[in-house]
Parts: structure tokens; sequence; C-alpha cells
């Protein structure tokens, strides 16, 4: 029996035998009220770090999960660092505010820092889970939904303008071609993490699911025969009235040039019988509106955090990525975990940077969770600064930090991990 504390609930990483418990914890977390199927905990299986797999068992029954995988997370300029990615995170709600995933958090970074991850990553459940952990919203997203009899969009036009190709393929063709393609887009892409063969699979329907629909699957050629874009929709048949009225949802697009981009969303938003198109989640400053005649014809049904960021090493981190200009900054990080803390001189140069604890004055104060906001260049320090989030300990410094770490393009996640 559980006194209430949480006390003698037992943390451990679990056992392969103990999956299919571990498993219906994280269905009860997430309020799905049936247990894995067999199918999926054998899918499960070959892909769960079991030395990374936390699990919180009170009288025998699992009550709280925790996992974290290894991930690479691409910076500005296209270098990825390893980071470490935590997911599956349930409290039962019969043991939830006794600490559980207090404790199971201070194993996990403190295993990540061992192992030299540079920072920790996920993508919250609710805003105000994380932020206590030293985690700040590093990525965001946008969704449209496009009115696609609006869009002015030339429909007499069947074949992309810049030349290439676009075809339909099955799931095969994706798992052979599209891996490769999404290696060039992360090189290039900050925000975006890698995606393994599983990945693949699981998005291909190659591994068992209760959710899966099969998809639509388009590829898009260049002129030279190179696979530039993928692009997977579902669609929801409806027809009132003798008229089509057919919603397609994108579940991925991604492309490696601005012409399959544009491609790949000129067909799509074309298509005969499809009268609306669901984005997805897309970078906030996605093309997507731009390319349309009228861009009042997407409204934009969501924006919110995606990827947050747990900086757990600060030179690993500011010296991976790029800057915008060549400049210095000297940041005092605050960190109670010790992880991210101390006072750090960034020197940014055309030729790469360098970060390195000094002991000049503080020219900016924040902690280690605003470092992460910071960190991708897609939050401004001036607007931190603004509502009392970042110290200004030398004025002008928070303007100097976004000429610094801020970017051309915003960072992109296309991925919910
Ligand atoms: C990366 C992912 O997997 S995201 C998925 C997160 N999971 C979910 O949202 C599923 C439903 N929720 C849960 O399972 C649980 O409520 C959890 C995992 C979010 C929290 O677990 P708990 O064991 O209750 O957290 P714990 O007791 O360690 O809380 C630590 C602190 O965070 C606060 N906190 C925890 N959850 C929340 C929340 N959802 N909203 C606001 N504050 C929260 C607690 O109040 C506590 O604050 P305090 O120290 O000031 O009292």
């Amino acid at each position: 029996m559980s006194t209430g504390t949480g006390t003698d609930t037992v943390i451990r990483t679990i056992e392969e035998t103990e999956l299919a418990d571990w498993l219906l914890g994280v269905h009860t977390g997430f309020l799905v009220s049936t247990p894995a199927t067999k199918e999926e905990v054998e899918a499960r299986r070959e892909s769960t770090d079991f030395s990374r797999t936390q699990g919180a068992f009170d009288a025998g029954r699992c009550v709280g999960t925790f996992r974290s995988f290894a991930q690479r997370l691409t910076l500005p300029g296209g270098t990825a660092v390893p980071v470490s990615a935590v997911t599956n995170v349930t409290v039962s709600a019969t043991h939830r505010r006794r600490g559980l995933l207090s404790r199971m958090m201070e194993t996990d970074l403190r295993a990540a820092k061992e192992r030299g991850d540079a920072a920790a990553t996920l993508t919250a459940a609710e805003y105000p889970i994380y932020g206590r952990f030293g985690f700040g919203p590093a990525v965001s997203v946008a969704a449209w939904e496009v009115d696609t009899a609006r869009t002015g969009l030339d429909r007499r036009r069947s074949a992309p303008e810049c030349g290439g190709r676009l075809d339909f393929v099955d799931g095969a063709a994706v798992r052979e071609l599209a891996p490769a393609l999404h290696e060039r887009v992360r090189a290039t892409r900050h925000g975006v993490v890698d995606r393994d063969e599983r990945w693949w699979r699981f998005a291909t329907g190659d591994l068992p699911r209760t959710d899966w629909t099969e998809p639509f699957q388009v590829l898009y050629r260049s002129p030279d025969g190179s696979v530039d874009g993928l692009l997977t929709y579902t669609v929801d048949e409806t027809w009132v009235a003798k008229r089509p009225q057919n919603t397609a949802s994108v579940r991925d697009l991604v492309a490696a040039t601005p012409a399959a981009e544009r491609a790949l969303w000129h067909f799509l938003l074309t298509a005969d019988w499809v009268m609306t198109v669901k984005t997805g989640p897309r970078a906030p400053d996605d093309i997507l509106p731009l390319l349309l005649p009228d861009p009042r014809a997407a409204r934009i049904t969501t924006q919110a955090d995606c990827v947050w960021l747990r900086p757990l090493d600060v030179p690993a981190l500011l010296e991976a990525r790029t800057y915008a200009a060549p400049g210095s900054l000297v940041v005092e990080v605050a960190d109670p975990d010790g992880y991210a803390a101390g006072r750090w001189l960034l020197d940014a140069a055309e030729d790469g940077a360098s970060c390195t604890p000094t002991d000049r004055p503080a020219e900016l104060s924040l902690t280690a969770g605003e470092l992460g906001c910071l960190m991708l260049g897609d939050e401004s320090a001036v607007r931190l600064a603004a509502v009392g989030r970042v110290t200004e300990d030398r004025p002008g410094a928070a303007a100097r930090a976004d000429t610094l770490l801020r970017t051309s393009r915003r960072p992109w996640c296309p991925d919910i991990f």
C-alpha cells in the first residue's frame, strides 16, 4: 500500500519482461484505457533501450513511466549534436504530485550529462510541466487550414513549374528513398531531428499500430532525377449535395529544395475534390502562405511551442552552431542542477565560435531554460528581457544577443516524439 508520500514507490529501470506492464502504465497515464496489444509490445521491444527506461512501481503495479533515447538535433549552420530525447512521461492519476516525475527526471538528466549529451529535448504535453527542470521552448510550430478554392493557384497546371516529376509511391519505396532525402533536409534545417529505420517503418505502416490509416505518398524528383521531396497525406472523403468537400491532412512534407517544396504544395492544393488542406505542424515561417496568390486562404489553426531544450553542455552547444554575425557576449547562466551553470564568454567569428568560462563581468543573465529558448534562434532575448525573464547587466546586451543568435529562417521540427 502506498502511504501517499511517494517515497515508498520504487523507481528503477525496467526488465524486458516488464515491458507490457510498463506500456499499460503509459496508456493509463495518457488516458488510454486498453493495454498495448501483443504485437505492439513486440514491436516496442526491439527499439527500447531498457537501460534508459524507468518505471515507478507501487505494490507491483507500474504507476510511473519515463524513457529517453539517443537523438541528433541540428543546430543553426547544419551541425547535429547528440541530445537525449525524453518521452513516454506519465505518472498515474493515483500517484500524481508526489515527486515521481521529479525523481525520474533527475536520474535521466544526470545520466545524459555523464554520457556527454549536449542537451535534453522533449515535446511537452502541457506548457507548465518542464520549465522547472531547466527546459525552455526552443522550436515552435504553426499549422494552417487552407481553403483551396480561394488560393488563386493555377488549377490547370498539372506538372511542376520548375520541371521534375511527381509520382505516387508505396510504403516500400518511401522506406527505400525517403531516409536519404530526410538526411539532406536535416543537414540544412536547424531544429530537425534524426529519424531512424524504425521511424520510417512506423510511418509507413510496417510496424503494428492500432491507429493506422494508409496514407497517399508522393515523391518529387528534380529534372536530374534526384528525390528532392516527399509528401504524405490522408483524405477524409465527404460529398455534400453532389459536391466534393474532401479534406486532405498532411502527415509529412519534407523537401530538400524550394522547387520541391513548391511543387508538392501546388500539387496538393490544386488536387481535384480536395476543398480543404490541413498542413499539420510546420515552421511558423513556412513558405506556404506566401506561395498563394491569396495568402488569406490559409488560416492559422495552431501556433504553439514544440521542441523544448534543456542545455547540459553550454560550450558544446554554442561552439557547434553558427552565428548571423561575428561578435562576443558574456552570459551568466543560473542552473540549480549545475549542468549549464557558469559565466560563459561566447566569441563568434566567421571561422567558428568559442565558448569558455570567464571572470569578465556578465552582460546578460538568464536561467538554463531561457538559454534553451534562445539556443536555436527562435526566441528573442529582447522579448524575454521585456518580460523580465532575462536580465541585461549591460545596456544593449539583449539586442546584441539577438544579432548573434537569431536566424534568418526559424527552426522547425516536423516530428512529435
Ligand atoms: C515528454 C512527454 O512525455 S510529455 C507527457 C507528460 N505526461 C502527461 O501529461 C500525462 C498526464 N500527466 C502526468 O502523467 C503527470 O501529471 C506528470 C508526469 C505531468 C507529472 O508527474 P508528477 O509525478 O505528478 O510530477 P511531480 O510530482 O514530480 O511534480 C513536480 C512539480 O511539477 C508540478 N507539475 C507537475 N505536473 C504539472 C502539470 N501538468 N501542470 C503544472 N504543474 C505540474 C507539480 O505541481 C510539482 O510542483 P511543486 O514542486 O511546486 O509542487
